[in-house]
This record gives structure tokens, C-alpha cells and sequence, in this order.
């Protein structure tokens, strides 16, 4: 089943949530909404469960328009992070639920049910729980009998919700890889939200970027970390510093020093030089592109993180390098860029720097 969703908007008193998002969610496919907290994340995927009803646009399941659609008519199977079990209910149960309480004509046989429900015990691997509550599980079990109960009712579409927040960074990497091997296995349309970044990188087929109501990008997790579209996917997505620059007759320079980088697209004006860390590259003061000093270091996993300042506004750029590179608090060092993005900037960066 694929879904569009045109133009939606949906405004909470003056504020929009969503303005005006427009995305294509193809048919099979593992779609992560990524975004701050309020980016719009979830209001977008009740939107399309059906618990939300937008202000304007339109969204279509297949070609048919579910805008003014119930949940129940929508068909999509839904997980939360609160697991959100009936704490009454043993897991078989739980897992019937959706199935038991159809109307009858559309209701499976009780042998039927029970026929399904040990199969998706088997694909959860819950295989021989079915018999506990859920008080007797652990967090990660619970929620992975929320997503067979929500696989039960065979939704058209599945929306989790950060269905991993709960739980401990261990248990969520596994949970993480495990429902990518379902979403392989049953190929339903999947949409889920999460704020964490590397959860949508490992799991996701594409990234949707949502930034304050705006769908700033939507592309492959190579794209979106190497083709970043906008200077905020470029600072949400993986680390970087910003230099301010200024854009002169198609020059790019830095406090009145022509840097070696094009303008590209870059109209005349303030803009916005964005490096990775692991992009800086630290060389003898005299060959940089700038010169700084290093004012802070520390170890970082099996890196040595770097803060440099330059320039008379003394920006700061932030460097990795290796442990083994030789290098102290006080050193005056070259940086060179090994990659790097140019945008423009209506703010000023020193300015806006200052003003926080
Ligand atoms: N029922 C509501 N009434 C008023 N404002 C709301 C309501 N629901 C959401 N909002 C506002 O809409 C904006 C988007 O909220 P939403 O929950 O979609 O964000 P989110 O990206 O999912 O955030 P989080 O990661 O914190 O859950 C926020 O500013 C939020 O305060």
C-alpha cells in the first residue's frame, strides 16, 4: 500500500504543527520521521493513522482518499512507545484482541485466530509466553508483543511511534535490527518516528527530515548525511561547526581572506561555511585555510575531539583526529577542509552566536 500525503496542515491555535508537508511513502517501504522534539513528527503519523484530522491536504492510501477516514476504515496497525497493553490480558489475548473484536461477518473462527496468533508468537520470537501477562515481561518483550498484536490485524499500513524510547540502549540496537528482519519479512508499508538520528540511519530505507512543521528533506540515510539539503539536516544529521563567511563577487571568503571553496550556488552575502568533524583536517599554521587556536580536547571513543578557535570573532570549529596526533592546548594549527557545505545566511552567525 503506498501512501501520498498532500499539502498537509495542521494548526494548533496560531502554531502550525504541520505546515504543509507533502511526501510519498512507497508501497513496502521503511520510512523513518526523524525531527527534534515539536518538529511534528507524531502529529504527522496520527494524521495518517486517522486519530488526527489535518486542517488542510489530503492523503491518499493507494489511490483512494482516507482524509476523512476512521482508523478502523484506514486498516493501519499501530505502536506506541508506552507499550499501551491491556495489563488484564494475557499476551495471547493481546495479540487476539484486534482480530476478536471485529464485527462477525469480518471476524476469523477462534481456531483461525489461535492459528495466527502462534504464528506471530513464532516471527516475535515469543514463542511459549503466551500464557504471561504483561507485568511478567521485560520492556523489550512487551513491545515486541505490541507489534505482533498490531501485525494481527494484517493493518494495510504500520505507524510506531518511537516504539523504542522506553528502553535501554542495548535492548533497543537489537530490537532495532530484529524489526528491520519483520519489516523484510511481512513487507508492509512501515512509518516510524523517532528523534534519534542513528536509529533512523541503521533502520529506515528513507529519511523524512521534519523541522519545526517543515519537511525539510526526505532521502536515503547517504543522502541525507551527504547531500544534506538545508543547513538544519546538515547540523541534525551527524556533527558539524559553522563558520561565518561572506559570499563577494562569487569569492568565498572569511574575514576578508579568500578561502579556497567555491560559491557554487551561493548568491552574494552572509553564508554559512559547515564542516563535519571528521572533515577537518589539521595542518602546519602556515598551509591552512584558516589558522586557530586550540582551546579544548578530549577523548571521544577511539578519536581525540578538537576545539579550535579562529578569527577575531573566535568561531569555533571542532575537530577529530587520532589519539596519536600530537597536539596541546595552546598550539596555534592550519585547518583544511576535506568537504564542506555553503549556505546562505539570512542571520548572522557570529550575531546570532553572541544574541545566545
Ligand atoms: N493536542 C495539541 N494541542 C496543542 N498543541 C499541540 C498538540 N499536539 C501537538 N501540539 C504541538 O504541535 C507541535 C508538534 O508536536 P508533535 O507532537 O507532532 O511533535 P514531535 O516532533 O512528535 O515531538 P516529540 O518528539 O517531542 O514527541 C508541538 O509544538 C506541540 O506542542
Amino acid at each position: 500500500m503506498d501512501l501520498k500525503i498532500r499539502n498537509i496542515r495542521k494548526d494548533y491555535g496560531k502554531f502550525p504543527a504541520l505546515n504543509g508537508v507533502t511526501l510519498d511513502i512507497r508501497s513496502g517501504e521503511l520510512i523513518a520521521l526523524l525531527g527534534p522534539s515539536g518538529s511534528g513528527k507524531t502529529t504527522l503519523l496520527r494524521a495518517i493513522a486517522g486519530l488526527e484530522f489535518p486542517d488542510g491536504g489530503q492523503i491518499l492510501f493507494g489511490d483512494k482518499d482516507a482524509s476523512r477516514k476512521t482508523v478502523q476504515e484506514r486498516n493501519v496497525g499501530f505502536v506506541f512507545q508506552s507499550y499501551a497493553l491491556f495489563r488484564h490480558m494475557k499476551v495471547f489475548d493481546n495479540i487476539a484482541f484486534g482480530l476478536r473484536v471485529r464485527e462477525r461477518s469480518r471476524r476469523p473462527s477462534e481456531a483461525e485466530i489461535r492459528r495466527r496468533v502462534l504464528e506471530l508468537l513464532d516471527l516475535v520470537q515469543l514463542t511459549g509466553l503466551e500464557g504471561r501477562y504483561p507485568a511478567q515481561l521485560s520492556g523489550g518483550q512487551r513491545q515486541r508483543v505490541a507489534l505482533a498484536r498490531a501485525l494481527a490485524i494484517e493493518p494495510q499500513v504500520l505507524l510506531l511511534d518511537e516504539p523504542f524510547g522506553a528502553l535501554d540502549a542495548q535492548v533497543r540496537k537489537e530490537l532495532r535490527r530484529w524489526l528491520r528482519k519483520i519489516h523484510d519479512e511481512t513487507g508492509h508499508t512501515t512509518v516510524f518516528v523517532t528523534h534519534d538520528q542513528d536509529e533512523a540511519m541503521e533502520l529506515a530505507d528513507r529519511v523524512a527530515v521534519l523541522h519545526k512543521g517543515d519537511l525539510q528533506q526526505v532521502g536515503t540515510p547517504d543522502e541525507v548525511y551527504d547531500q544534506p539539503a538545508t543547513p538544519f539536516v546538515y547540523g541534525f544529521i551527524g556533527e558539524s561547526t559553522a563558520l561565518p563567511v561572506v559570499v563577494r563577487a562569487g569569492r568565498v571568503e572569511f574575514e576578508g581572506q579568500a578561502l579556497p571553496v567555491p560559491a557554487s550556488e551561493v548568491s552574494d552575502g552572509l553564508a554559512r561555511l559547515l564542516v563535519r568533524p571528521q572533515d577537518v583536517e589539521l595542518v602546519d599554521a602556515a598551509s591552512g585555510v584558516v589558522m586557530g587556536d586550540v582551546v579544548a580536547m578530549r577523548r571521544s571513543g577511539s578519536n581525540r575531539r578538537i576545539d579550535i578557535c579562529v578569527g577575531a570573532d573566535r568561531s569555533r570549529i571542532e575537530a577529530l583526529v587520532s589519539p596519536q596526533h600530537e597536539i596541546a592546548v595552546g598550539d596555534r594549527v592550519g585547518l583544511a577542509f576535506r568537504r564542506h557545505a555553503l549556505f546562505p545566511d539570512e542571520v548572522p552567525v557570529a550575531a546570532a552566536a553572541r544574541a545566545a
